[in-house]
């Protein structure tokens, strides 16, 4: 297995990468030094996949292992949803040396580790992500969150998992659709950060195609790794981490705008990400061929860049909630040039003007 570390002093932990390695979980555990009972999240898609497997592989190695088996669904990531894992939490027994597992995508990932963070202030937390959004991005970091009517992840804390278990293998049973979303995400860093990356996605997507395990296990890797430098430099988004919403703001906006049925998370980032760099053309901060490169590789990759049936008012709304509000202001992540990127405030009118003229159809 590939081992990425996230270095954050007390809270370090590693991201181990690998296919078909479901079955040594347990024994990553025990290197850890958690002994604890079990509960695993997880829902109604993932379990049949899934769930046996690390069930049998966690109690044949001795573990008291129970699972809590959710609906399936962004709708649900909610702080109800969460008063069930509470619920399970007890029912199961676990003190203080409990274990949250959480298994599957970044919905479950983001909303039991708010539950393993906030229960008894506090329990150990690992991510076995099985989405590719949630492999590359959402398990690592310790953002943990659930959704408000207003919009997202407003209710959350930070907090580190003691592991991050990566399997691609599971993504051979992920929707197509699902793969494309969280290559989004990967896009995003090679904006924000790597032009090499960009540039492998533009050959190895667009000229190659998505395929094999290697493609995977090398895009993860990538991936994990730029989002450990940057969590490890600014776990609480006081400065640098704020580059990782890229695409965010306006994404969230049309996301919470739709109530979380038209587009999928990463369909949503690309959005806004070709909203963030068609803002920093109108200001002078990159040039217009850098943004068709953007828009072609998104395009490419077969994600959106523009939606219909949302008045601008209603993403306006949910936008004003956006985390990196200061005093009124929102701030945006804005691409000078592929790698590289600032954060700068952006007047209304600006993102008005270029939502209605680039992105709504
Ligand atoms: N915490 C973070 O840093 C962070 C980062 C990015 C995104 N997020 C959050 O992650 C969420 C999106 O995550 P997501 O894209 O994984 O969505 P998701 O969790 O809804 O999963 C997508 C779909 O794939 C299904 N699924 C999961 N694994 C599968 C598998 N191996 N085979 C078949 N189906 C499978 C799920 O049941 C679901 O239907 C959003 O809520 C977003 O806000 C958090
Ligand atoms: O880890 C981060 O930091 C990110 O911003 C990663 C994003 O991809 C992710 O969607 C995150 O949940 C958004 O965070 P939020 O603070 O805007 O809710
Ligand atoms: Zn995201």
């Amino acid at each position: 297995m590939k081992k990425v570390k996230v270095s954050l002093t007390t809270r370090s932990y590693c991201i181990l990468v690998g296919s078909g390695t479901l079955n040594s979980l347990a024994e990553e555990l025990a290197k850890l030094g958690l002994k604890g009972k079990v509960l695993m999240v997880t829902n109604t898609t993932v379990e049949p996949l899934y769930g046996k497997i690390l069930i049998d592989e966690l109690t044949s190695s001795g573990y008291a292992v129970s699972s809590l088996v959710l609906p399936d669904g962004e709708n649900f990531k909610s702080l109800e949803t969460t008063a069930q894992i509470y619920d399970a939490i007890l029912e199961a027994g676990l003190d203080r040396q409990g274990i949250i597992l959480a298994l599957g995508g970044g919905v479950i990932g983001d909303m039991a580790g708010f539950a393993a963070a906030t229960y008894m202030r506090g329990i150990n937390f690992v991510q076995v992500p099985t989405t590719l959004l949630a492999q590359v991005d959402a398990s690592v970091g310790g953002k943990v969150a659930v959704n408000h009517p207003r919009g997202k992840n407003l209710i959350g804390s930070f907090y580190q998992p003691s592991l991050v278990f990566i399997d691609t293998a599971t993504l051979d049973t992920l929707p197509v659709r699902e793969i494309l979303s969280g290559l989004s995400e990967v896009i995003k860093y090679g904006i924000i950060t790597d032009p090499e990356l960009f540039s492998y996605l533009e050959v190895n997507v667009i000229a190659r195609g998505i395929r094999g395990k290697e493609f995977f296990i090398d895009i993860v890797e990538k991936s994990c790794a730029i989002k450990a430098k940057v969590v490890s430099r600014d776990e609480r988004e006081e400065n640098v981490r704020a580059i990782l919403n890229f695409g965010h703001t306006i994404g969230h906006g049309i996301e919470a705008a739709t109530h979380y049925q038209v587009f999928r998370h990463g369909e949503a980032v690309a959005i806004g990400m070709m909203g963030a760099a068609c803002i920093s053309r109108e200001m002078g901060l990159i040039s217009a061929p850098e943004v068709e490169r953007i828009r072609s590789l998104i395009i490419s990759v077969g994600l959106p860049v523009y939606f219909s049936g949302i008045a601008w008012e209603e993403i306006w709304y949910h936008m004003q909630a956006d985390k990196k509000a200061k005093d009124g202001n929102i701030n945006f992540i804005l691409p000078t040039s592929i790698g590289s990127v600032v954060i700068s405030p952006v007047d209304p009118h600006t993102i008005r003007k270029v939502v209605e003229s680039e992105l709504i159809r």
